[in-house]
């Protein structure tokens, strides 16, 4: 329904400046109808209009005063997009933007949908996916470091790294391949091979690493609230957001889903993932919920292991313990304002009563120092979503593969594959190649109007 809708009328239209009250607003106007849309709603007639030139004209629809405002045309491929398009400078009201919008989409535009500008800029190859990412970055951007590794990267920081890395890894495939097709004329030298393979894949693991503090700055740090049912994770979460955000009940198995929160922590931006109590179960939702628990296990910079004084370190924390024990944990002891059954643990641990808020400020002193090893440490890189970093990630593995197969005699034709998915790990990180799901995903993070 909605494609049809867009395929029909591929003119969009949306107001780009923050709702609000402002000085100015601006509401912009993309696609093919974009010049004949914008000019029938204008005072003057202009016959030979000037691009990128600013005009200054009233609008009307209706015989009515729209507002007057100032204008100006692009010309595709001469514009942000690279498409048609208008930019419209209105009065800055709530009002009166919705009201110049409204006439636009009267007149035969519709409705842009979230990150429609920016993701045309991309199909139209005006940016790379990195870029586009990176915009959405610059906005959301909560520091200046944040704003500078995002900034860097619209000015194509990882993308020319990655570029670069695809040229070395075809380079490989190439001479890999003339060996394939030619056997019998083609000396092939297969130490060199595997120092140019390993160098590109130092080359990843390296960004992997930088990358983590990248993700860190840009988005902050993932911490997982980990445990059995009912040790009181969701009252710390509450606690910790300063908010009734997660359902507390002294039923075991309450939380069902993952719960996320965000929050600064003196002066460090935290991801707070509440998670399913972990236990073996047959409840097939319960289940899903505990799945998604281990996830958040893996994805976390920080997990707080929270056990049950009142019940002590029982056979599930036992469990669950082995499966967090080679991650980044902080064991706390919750409920320590009931009679306790605290058992010592070899590691550090904290004590608090998440209900009286007992610990908490040591608790979140200790996480801080926790963390700011992590996010102190090293170099930055400019990976700056977790979807580059997944991809990097699986970059590597394929590399890593393809240097194992080298070492124990494999074929080149079989080492030529994990070299080729890597390759397209590249070229789904740039955007080389794409599907219309991953759009939908990067995009709809974006604002309408961006
Ligand atoms: N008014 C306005 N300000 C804005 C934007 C915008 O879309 N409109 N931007 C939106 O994010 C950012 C700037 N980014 C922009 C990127 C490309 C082009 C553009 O017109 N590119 C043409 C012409 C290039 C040139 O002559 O320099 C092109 O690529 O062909 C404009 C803005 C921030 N400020
Ligand atoms: N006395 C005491 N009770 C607590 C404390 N923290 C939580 N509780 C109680 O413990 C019960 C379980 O709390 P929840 O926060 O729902 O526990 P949970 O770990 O999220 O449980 P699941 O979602 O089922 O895994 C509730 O009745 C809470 O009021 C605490 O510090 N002291
Ligand atoms: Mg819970």
């Amino acid at each position: 329904m909605k494609e049809d809708v867009s395929l029909e009328r591929e003119t969009f239209a949306a107001i780009s400046s923050p709702v609000g009250t402002g000085a100015i607003g601006v509401v912009r106007i993309n696609g093919p109808e974009s010049h004949k849309i914008v000019k029938k709603l204008m005072s003057k007639r202009i016959d030979d209009i000037k691009y990128r030139m600013v005009y200054h004209v009233e609008l009307i629809s209706e015989n009515q005063i729209i507002d007057e405002v100032n204008l100006v045309f692009y010309k595709a491929p001469n514009s942000f997009t690279g498409d048609d398009m208008v930019e419209i400078y209105c009065h800055g009201g709530v009002i009166v933007t919705r009201k110049v919008l409204d006439a636009l989409i009267r007149n035969g535009a519709r409705l842009a949908e979230r990150g429609e500008f920016t993701r045309r800029a991309f199909l139209n190859g005006k940016i790379n996916l990195i870029e586009a990412e990176s915009i959405y970055r610059i906005i959301e951007a909560k520091s200046e470091k944040a704003l500078k590794i995002a900034m860097q990267n619209l000015k194509g920081a990882l993308g020319k790294e990655i570029e670069e890395l695809r040229e070395e890894l075809l380079n490989i495939l190439a001479e890999i391949e003339v060996s394939i097709d030619y056997p019998d004329d083609i000396e092939i030298d297969e130490n060199k091979i595997y120092m140019k393979l390993e160098a590109v894949a130092i080359k990843v693991k390296k960004k992997i690493l930088e990358g983590r503090k990248g993700l860190h700055l840009s988005t902050g740090v993932v911490m997982a609230i980990v445990g059995k049912p009912n040790t009181g994770k969701s009252t710390l979460l509450n606690r910790l957001l300063y908010e009734d955000r997660a359902i507390v009940t002294d039923i075991p198995g309450t939380t069902r889903d993952v719960i996320k929160g965000e929050i600064d922590i003196r002066g460090v931006h935290f991801i707070i993932a509440d998670t399913a109590g972990i236990r073996k179960t047959e409840d097939p939702i319960e289940k899903i919920g505990i799945e998604r628990s281990i996830k958040e296990i893996q994805k976390a910079d920080i997990i707080l292991f929270v056990l049950d004084a009142t019940t002590g370190f029982t056979n599930e924390d036992e469990y669950i313990y082995e499966r967090i024990k080679s991650y980044n944990y902080l064991p706390v002891w919750n409920k320590i304002d009931t009679n306790n059954n605290i058992k010592e643990l070899e590691i550090p641990h904290i004590e608090i009563s998440a209900l009286t808020g007992k610990g908490i400020r040591e608790l979140e002193k200790k996480i801080v120092e926790r963390v700011k090893e992590i996010i102190e440490s090293g170099e930055t890189s400019h990976v700056i979503t977790y979807r580059q970093y997944e991809a990097l990630q699986r970059a590597y593995k394929y590399l890593d593969n393809a240097l194992k197969g080298l070492k124990i005699g494999l074929e080149f034709d079989v080492i030529s594959i994990d070299i080729r998915k890597c390759l397209e790990e590249f070229d789904k990180l740039i955007g080389r190649t794409f599907s219309d799901d991953l759009l939908n995903t990067i995009f709809s993070n974006f604002c309408v109007g961006k």
